[in-house]
Parts: structure tokens; sequence; C-alpha cells
């Protein structure tokens, strides 16, 4: 593509191939030429399901008689304006890979699906400013940019399948964060279509502009309940020259806090990811025989798991050769100081590759595992792998048969840089929670609120933690949020059901 400014078109790489790409099922493209997708018969009977329920399979629509599928913002405008005239109500969605089932209608909504709304409008390769349509998937958009010298500002495991609309609307934030900070700053425009059919432009292409209310901040993190985003106009960061990719042991949580410490000191401004990995995920990951992962630092002991912690750290900056030096040279201080028991750094692409999937890849492995409570917290580091050592003596105090092989498992990991934890605790498929399970993973949110951390560092509320709302924030704060709801859409067709507490 030799043109500074690209124009309408469809990002051309093959996610499957681009390298990376999760294990995230995609879901599946929509039908070219269908704007609406309906069973018309026993045959049909499985043709809604990859909208009607969620890959995790915790989230199913109890009925949903149609998934919209428009290919134009005046086609979206139309279908909401019938459908509000109607009271119909409405979930828009995306690729269907969040995890709090915002995305999943709770009776005989209809799904309005963006897949089909998946062009590039422009790029500007000398401001980095990216114009899109919703329904491009995110693995696509870094495809598509890299020839031009550019990057995506979010990654996640998910970006084989999510669109980046979704990624607004939940204001997502992965494992870019720590460097590129979240969607309020690198979305410059959105294109927003209100329940009523009025489209709201506010596409744009502008670093700086203080005139008026900033109104799209108030759609990234709304997940559908405010409007719908049809189009996204994005800064995005020029693709670093170098990047280094280091994976370390260590011996206690203390240990891991120092070297949080000391990475930030020694690699400054390249520094761009710090993911933290626990024993118990690292087990679960490397456990897949299938999947041929190893843990580097596995050395010859004959465990997958060695150290109880391990750290994920990534550089990315412009000197190949200094970046590489930097890292080394943390590594060794790090070593000689005693704050890692170990280290490695990736020699090349593919290495780095492999570190990235042993991390990458948790979510997908404790799916094997059986049924997930996912818990998505910020917590101060003082208090943040405490949370995961006080359900694991919980559970084991109250009796819970716990490990492999049909126990529960406790796994902690996540975007350590951020003060964002995963914890996940998987319990066998087959029967209901044993009633252990189920007190001890009520206590973990709150728990979290009583140590100042957030419910929902990043994967925002949906169906499962909209109750939390009116705890985490005043009775005047959810006051104004609802009024606002009132005010887009009076007769609550967006997403009905999510996000405010049915209650406040
Ligand atoms: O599944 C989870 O609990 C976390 C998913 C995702 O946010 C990640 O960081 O891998
Ligand atoms: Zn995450």
């Amino acid at each position: 593509m030799g043109n500074d400014q690209a124009s309408t078109m469809k990002p051309s790489c093959d996610a499957s191939s681009a390298g990376g790409a999760s294990a995230i099922p995609r879901s599946p493209s929509s039908a070219a030429g269908k704007l609406l997708l309906a069973p018309s018969g026993p045959d049909d009977e499985n043709l809604l399901v990859p909208y009607t329920q969620d890959w995790t399979h915790k989230w199913k629509a109890p009925q949903c008689p149609a998934v919209l599928q428009p290919r134009t913002t005046g086609q979206v405008a139309g279908l909401l304006r019938h459908c509000y005239e109607r009271d119909l109500h409405v979930v828009p969605q995306g690729g269907n890979t969040g995890l709090v089932g915002g995305g999943i209608p709770l009776a005989n909504e209809v799904i309005l699906s963006l897949a089909n709304m998946n062009q590039i409008i422009s790029f500007d390769a000398a401001s980095g400013i990216l114009v899109c349509e919703a329904g491009c998937v995110l693995e696509e958009l870094d495809a598509w940019l890299r020839p031009y010298g550019y990057i995506m500002p979010l990654d996640l495991g998910a970006k084989g399948s999510c669109q980046i609309g979704g990624n607004v609307s939940t204001n997502a934030g992965g494992l870019r964060f720590l460097r590129y900070g979240s969607l309020h700053g690198s979305v410059l425009g959105l294109e927003v279509v209100l329940a009523d059919g009025r489209v709201l432009d506010m596409l744009s292409t502008l670093r700086k502009d203080n005139t008026g209310l900033d109104l799209k901040q108030i759609f990234i993190g709304a997940e559908g309940t405010l409007g719908v985003i049809t189009k996204v106009s994005l800064q995005v960061p020029p693709a670093p020259a170098a990047v280094q990719v280091a994976l370390v042991g260590l011996e206690s949580f203390e240990k891991v806090r120092e070297m949080v410490m000391l990475s930030k000191r020694k690699l400054g401004e390249i520094l761009s990811a710090m993911e933290l990995v626990d024993a118990a995920a690292m087990d679960v990951v490397v456990g897949k025989a299938a999947w041929g992962l190893r843990n580097p630092l596995a050395g010859g002991s004959g465990a997958n798991s060695p150290f109880p912690f391990y750290m994920l750290l990534e550089t990315s900056g412009s000197g190949e050769a200094h970046d590489r030096e930097k890292m080394e040279e943390l590594l060794e201080t790090a070593l000689d100081g005693g704050v890692v028991g170990d280290g490695t750094v990736a020699q090349d692409l593919a290495q780095a590759q492999e570190i990235w999937k042993l991390r990458e890849l948790i979510p997908v492995a404790m799916e094997e595992e059986g049924r997930v409570h996912k818990f998505d917290v910020s917590l101060p580091l003082s208090a943040f792998y405490a949370l995961v050592e006080r359900t694991r003596e919980a559970l084991e105090e109250g009796g819970v048969v716990m490990g492999e092989g049909g126990g529960v498992r406790v796994v902690g990991y996540g975007h350590l840089g951020d003060s964002n934890l995963h914890l996940n605790v998987s319990v066998p498929r087959e029967a209901p929670d044993p009633p252990e399970v189920s007190r001890v993973v009520s206590r973990v949110l709150p728990w979290v609120m009583e140590h100042k951390g957030s419910v929902s560092a990043e994967h925002g509320l949906g169906q499962l933690k909209k109750a939390y709302l009116p705890q985490t924030k005043s009775k005047e704060v959810v006051g104004v949020m609802r009024g606002m709801k009132k005010m887009l859409d009076p007769k609550g067709i967006l997403n009905p059901g999510k996000f405010f507490p049915d209650d406040a």
C-alpha cells in the first residue's frame, strides 16, 4: 500500500495465520449479504449459538429471535429506530469474547452484531491516526498497521476474535496498557447511534480539541447501554523497533514487589509489560501436553514450575543493542542481589512468543480444567497476592479437594504493572459448586472492596458485577449515571439488565 492516506479497505490479513493467535475461538464470520440471521426451521437450530452463548459457556440467552447484521451506520440507525418505536430490546455485540455476560441477552432481546461493519476508513501514516468501523477484528487491525510501522495500542488474548467497537464499549485493558494507557486516551473520536436512531458524529481525528464536553468519553466503557458505537478514530503508536522479552522466577511475592521496583528503575521508559504468573497457573499451562509448551526456567528439576512466582518482562524501544543491554543488566542485578532465583531473555522472536504464550493461554488452559470463577480486580501491591493465598487457604480449611485430577484449582496471574490481578478458581463442570466453594468465592469481592481495590479492573460490569455498582460508587454518582441512561435511552431498549443494578 503506497498511499499515506488509505481509505475504505478491508483488513486483508488472515488472523489465523498472523502468528501468536490465541486458542480463544474465533466468532464465525457472518454469512455475506445477509442483514438478519433468524432460524427458520429445525435445521437452523444452532445458527444463533455463536451469538447467544459465550466461549466459556457461562452465559446463554434463554431466547433470541434474531441476530441483526447491519453493514452501514444508516442501517444501524434504521434498525434501532424500528426497535425503539416498537419497544424491542437490543443487545449490541462485538466478537462475543467478554467475560461478564455483557453481550448476551437476558430474555428475548435481539442481538445487533457489528461484525459486518469491518472496513478501515482511513489511516494517516504521518500522524498515526486510524479511522475504522466498529466490527474490525483487533488482530487484523494490528497486522494491517504493521507494514506502515504502527501497532494497535491494545493487545488481548482474545485479539483474534474481539472487535474494536467491543473493545471501546468495554474499555478493554490488556497487555499493552502499561505502555499505551487506557482507551480513554487512545480514542480520538467515535460515531455512535443512539437508541432512537439518532447518529452522533464525534469522529474527530484531532489530538487536541477543547470545544465543549468530550462527549465520546461516556460511551467508552458504557457496555452498549448508552448507544451503539459504529466507528472509531484512534491514535495508534509506532511499532517498536526492538522488543525484548524475559522471564524470571522468584521465591516470594515480597521478591516480586522488589523486582517491580527494580524493573521500573532499570528499564525506565522502555518497559512495556510486566505480567505475573504464579506456579499454579504455570503448572496448568505447561500441563497441557498437547500444546507442547515448556517453562524455560524448569531446568532439569523435572517439575513444571520450580518457582512459586514468575514475572514476564517486556521492553519496547528503538535500539536493539541498547535495550538488550538494559534487560541483561537488570537480570544480572536482580540475580546478584537475590531478587530473582533465575531468569532468561528470549534470543529471538520465536522464543519471545513462547514466553508470551505461557501467560496468554492461562485463561484457555483454565477453561479446560472446568467451570471457572473469574475475578478481575485491582488491588494495591501490598494486598495483591494475599487474595490468592487467602482464597486457597479458605478452601483448604473448608475441606475442599484441591489440585489437578478433578479438584478445585486456584491460580493467580495478571497485569502486575497495572496492579490488576486475575484470580481464577476452577471447579469440576459436572457437579454444582460445593457449598464451601460458593461461600469462599462469594467473599472475594467484598474482601477486595475492604482493601480499597476495584471489583472490575478491566472486564466491566455486564450481568456478573452490576450489583456492585452502588457498592463501589456513591449514590450521587450512580444517580448521575442513571440520569444519563434515561436521557439517552428513555425507553431502556439498549442492553437491558446490564451494567446498572436492578434496584438503583
Ligand atoms: O480470564 C481471565 O480471568 C483473564 C482474561 C484476560 O483479561 C487476561 O488478561 O488474560
Ligand atoms: Zn487481563
